[in-house]
């Protein structure tokens, strides 16, 4: 199960702009220990951490819940937001309240919110959709349906477009329905690699936590490069950035078991999710 090509630690990054404040900073080659990068959407990093071939990496919340046994979290780190989001974003011709019964692409990337439009379209709007996966390309998937879900720097990108559809912002939506913000992603540490490298851990989360405040600090080199890499003006990536939320409160983690009690109701998870955050000499689990 496990590709690895040497005995490099392999530590996953995701490929949107949304987590460029943890990692825009965190340099690799200046841990203790050899490590290798592995940036790819989400869906993709959740496979590899569930089938063992990651060691660490920031994952879908969701993918979390599914792989809950095997692996640990770890502390104050996420992407999360408390209220609107600008990147879980469905488009439709309708308001969502009228196509409860009508059909819906998800994106290929996501495992959180293709899970958080299905908690919403069934638990709030009391409907029934049918969905399929597609390619995260709109205009391909508004073909055969009457919304479209993207996330991350497909749904920015489609955003700035002139394209006449309902935008409806799944953060919003939760904040409004259940009055907690929503955590999109965690960092996550297979149970036996935090078991067998508690040093080389500490030293990671120190790197993060480093990139993050530095980032935070001066978003300038992030904007720039966010600009240049994806379009879209100063204003809008100082707002994208200053918005989201990179920590892992207790307030956040009660708004995720919260997602994850209605996933496992509606069995979409199979089992209830426990929290285990991984801290230097113990770990602590989220209550109930
Ligand atoms: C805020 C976002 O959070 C993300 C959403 C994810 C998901 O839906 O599974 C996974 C990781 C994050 O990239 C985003 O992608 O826009």
């Amino acid at each position: 199960m496990n590709n690895r090509e040497n005995d490099d630690i392999l530590i996953g990054k995701i490929k949107y702009t949304n987590v460029w404040p943890v990692f825009h900073h965190f340099d690799a080659k200046g841990l203790s220990r050899p490590v290798t990068m592995v940036t790819d959407v989400p869906s993709a990093l959740n496979r590899r951490m569930l089938g063992g071939s990651l060691d660490l990496s920031p994952v879908s919340s969701f993918a979390f819940g599914y792989g809950a046994e095997n692996l640990v979290l770890l502390p104050e780190l996420s992407v999360s937001s408390d209220g609107p989001v600008n990147s879980i974003l469905l488009f439709s011709r309708k308001p969502p309240e009228e196509i409860r019964n009508g059909v819906i692409a998800l994106t290929n990337t996501s495992a959180t919110s293709i899970n958080l439009l299905k908690i919403i379209m069934e638990k709030a709007y009391e409907g029934k959709p049918t969905y399929w996966e597609s390619e995260p390309v709109l205009d391909q998937m508004m073909e055969r349906s009457d919304a479209a879900l993207l996330i991350g720097d497909h749904a920015i990108q489609a955003s700035w477009r002139d394209h006449g559809y309902i935008v409806t912002d799944l953060g919003e939506v939760w904040k409004q329905w259940t009055g907690y913000g929503m955590t999109f992603a965690v960092w996550a540490v297979q149970r036996t690699f935090a078991d067998s490298h508690p040093d080389f851990l500490s030293e990671v989360l120190g790197a993060f936590a480093a990139s993050k405040r530095q980032s935070l600090g001066n978003l300038t080199p992030l904007v720039d490069k966010a600009i240049d890499e994806i379009g879209g003006t100063r204003e809008y990536w100082e707002h994208y950035f200053r918005n989201l939320c990179y920590d892992f409160s207790e307030q956040r983690q009660k708004g995720l078991a919260l997602y994850f009690t209605y996933a496992h109701e509606m069995g979409l998870l199979p089992k209830e999710v426990r929290m285990d955050i991984w801290s230097e000499n113990k770990l602590t689990r989220v209550k109930e």
